[in-house]
C-alpha cells in the first residue's frame, strides 16, 4: 500500500490531515506516521500517543554522527549516495526505542532541532530520504509522513521513497499558489499528486475547486472548518475521527484506488 507524504502551507491542517488519514486507515490495516517536520513537537499528542524514546537520528548516533556520514558521501567515500540503509525493512522491523504506539498506529520521528546554533537540517532530510527508500510496505500496510510547511523537502529528494503526495490547501492564495508548485515538482519525481481542500466552507470550496481546476491540479478530499477539530487542538486533545469520518472514506478509497 503507499507510501504518502502530506505537504502545504504552513498551519493548513498537514498535521491534522496526517493523524485523521491514520486513523481511518487504522480501520482497514497497519499505519506508521512518520514526522519529517524537523520543528513541529505537537504531533504525539494530536494522534493520542507517547513521543519515541528516540528519534531515528538518535537512533543511528546523533546529528553529528549523520552529519560525519553525509559529508564522507558527499567527498564520495562511499558512493554518491549516502548509505544510512543498505537493505530493505519493514514498518515491523524498525527498533522499539524509535518507535511509540502500538499496531494499528505506530509513530516514528526523524529528528528534530535541539539545539540552538545546532546547523542546518540537511542530514535530517538525507536521513528522511534513505529512510523512506529503503522502508517497505505490505498489502495492509501504509505509511503516512508529515512534512515541514513549503517545498524545501522536495529539493532535498524525499519524494524518491513515496509512492503520492497530498497536498493540503486551505483558503487562500499562497496555498493554490503552493499546490501549483507542489504538483510540478511532483510530476518531475514521477509521482501522483492531489489536493485535500481544509476548513473551507460551501462558498471557499466552490472557489478553490475553480481555481485547482484551472490550473489542472485534482482534488481528492475535502474537510470543512470543523469546530470539533478546533476545540480539540486549544484543549490539547487528539484530533477526534468522528465528525469526519465519512469525508476521510471518500479520501481513503481515492488513495487506494
Ligand atoms: N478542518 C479543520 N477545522 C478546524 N480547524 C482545523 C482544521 N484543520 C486544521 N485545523 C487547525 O488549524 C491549526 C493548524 O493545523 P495543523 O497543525 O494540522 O497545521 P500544519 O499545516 O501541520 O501546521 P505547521 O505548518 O505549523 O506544521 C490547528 O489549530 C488545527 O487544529
Amino acid at each position: 500500500m503507499p507510501k504518502v507524504i502530506v505537504c502545504g502551507r504552513g498551519g493548513s491542517g498537514k498535521s491534522t490531515l496526517v493523524v485523521l488519514l491514520a486513523k481511518a486507515l487504522a480501520e482497514r490495516g497497519k499505519v506508521l506516521v512518520v514526522d519529517a517536520d524537523e520543528s513541529n513537537l505537537g504531533l504525539p499528542q494530536m494522534l493520542g500517543q507517547e513521543a519515541p524514546a528516540k528519534t531515528l537520528m538518535g537512533c543511528l548516533g546523533g546529528k553529528k554522527a549523520v552529519r560525519e556520514r553525509l559529508k564522507a558521501a558527499l567527498r564520495g567515500e562511499g558512493g554518491e549516495k549516502v548509505a544510512f540503509f543498505t537493505e530493505s525493512f519493514t514498518p515491523d522491523d524498525l527498533p522499539d526505542e524509535c518507535v511509540s504506539g502500538k499496531w494499528p498506529v505506530k509513530f516514528l520521528r526523524v529528528g528534530k532541532i535541539e539545539h540552538s546554533m545546532e546547523g542546518c537540517a540537511c542530514p535530517m532530510g538525507a536521513l528522511a530520504r534513505s529512510f523512506l527508500k529503503h522502508l517497505q510496505t505490505g498489502s495492509e500496510e501504509w505509511v503516512l509522513v508529515d512534512t515541514e510547511a513549503g517545498v524545501e523537502h522536495f529539493g532535498r529528494g524525499l519524494l524518491e521513497g513515496v509512492d503520492l503526495v497530498l497536498g493540503v490547501v486551505d483558503p487562500s492564495y499562497e496555498a493554490v499558489l503552493l499546490a501549483e508548485r507542489a504538483r510540478a515538482l511532483t510530476a518531475e519525481a514521477g509521482k501522483k499528486f492531489g489536493v485535500v481542500l481544509n476548513k473551507v466552507s460551501e462558498e471557499t470550496e466552490a472557489f478553490l475547486r475553480q481555481e485547482l481546476s484551472a490550473r489542472g491540479i485534482e482534488v481528492w478530499g475535502v474537510l470543512k472548518l470543523d469546530t470539533d477539530i478546533m476545540r480539540a487542538n486549544l484543549k490539547g486533545e487528539p484530533v477526534p475521527l468522528e465528525g469526519t469520518r465519512r469525508q476521510m472514506e471518500t479520501l481513503v478509497t481515492k488513495l487506494i484506488t
